[in-house]
């Protein structure tokens, strides 16, 4: 074996993987070009409203996926920890969840809880896409989807920019509603302290640590592609079968 190759081969530092790791912010879903627009105030109330609703999937699909996290997970020191990302979503007796906080978002953007509810709104790209995700956190092991989740490294950042920027940019919104997004600062920032953790304790070999970024660009990928959708639909007016009828048209949940 060559020099370079052996050079290859060796593992990054502790601190080089998560530099690496952290590094794939670059590739984040906040330069997507609706979220860009979003950001900057330039989206229709039309366009928020189609964002929140299809976001909704996400949300309730998160604490589907923490759950068969935990089913794949043998060890009770780590679903300890785990448990509270379903409890954040879900909430408990006396406290709300985040599903509940994301509910009032869609209220103070205009929509009534039963449409977010059915899914009406769902577009069958973020349905695939965050189906895609759900999936993989059943299949892979728990480190594999807790490294998934990394994406939340950046999500406080995507966050306070919204909380900074909606109140003038959408001020038919009411603030109320924006309560989701102050209460995930420091939970995200909570779960990557454990996620990190997990991720930079298992992946050990240069394999695995390349495995473990090509994990996280799969889950970039996802939340890039839920925004595509948006934009060919709510963007481009090319919703699906645009070419054909003029009516939202696509299947609703079949499991
Ligand atoms: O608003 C966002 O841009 C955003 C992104 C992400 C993310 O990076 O996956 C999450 C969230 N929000 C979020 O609110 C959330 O609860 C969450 C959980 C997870 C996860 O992978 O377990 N990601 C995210």
């Amino acid at each position: 074996m060559s020099q370079q190759e052996a050079t290859e081969l060796m593992p990054w530092s502790r601190e080089e993987f998560e530099t690496l790791l952290r590094a794939k912010g670059d590739l984040y879903h906040i330069h997507h070009p609706y979220h860009v627009a979003m950001h900057e105030g330039k989206c229709t109330e039309e366009q928020i409203r189609a964002w929140v609703a299809n976001r909704f999937y996400y949300q309730v699909s998160i604490p589907i996926k923490d759950a068969a996290i935990m089913a794949n997970c043998h060890e009770q020191e780590v679903r300890r920890h785990w448990i509270q990302r379903i409890i954040d979503h879900d909430g408990r007796e006396g406290s709300e969840g985040g599903i509940e906080a994301w509910l009032r978002l869609g209220e103070a953007v205009g929509l009534t809880r039963e449409e977010l509810q059915d899914h009406r709104h769902v577009l069958p790209g973020v349905r695939f896409a965050v189906d895609a995700y759900v999936n993989f956190a059943g299949k892979a092991t728990w480190q594999e989807a807790a490294c998934s989740s990394l994406t939340e490294m950046f999500a406080p950042t995507i966050h306070q920019s919204r909380l900074d920027t909606w109140p003038d940019n959408y001020p038919w919104i009411d603030q109320d509603g924006l309560q989701y997004f102050r209460n995930r600062l420091s939970e995200a920032r909570r779960d990557v302290v454990h996620g990190i953790q997990i991720t930079l304790d298992h992946f050990k070999t240069r394999e695995q640590q390349e495995r473990a970024l090509n994990i996280l660009q799969f889950k970039l990928d996802v939340l890039w592609s839920l925004l595509d959708s948006l934009s060919m639909a709510h963007e481009l007016n090319r919703p699906p079968f645009h070419t054909v009828t003029d009516q939202a048209t696509w299947h609703n949940r079949l499991v």
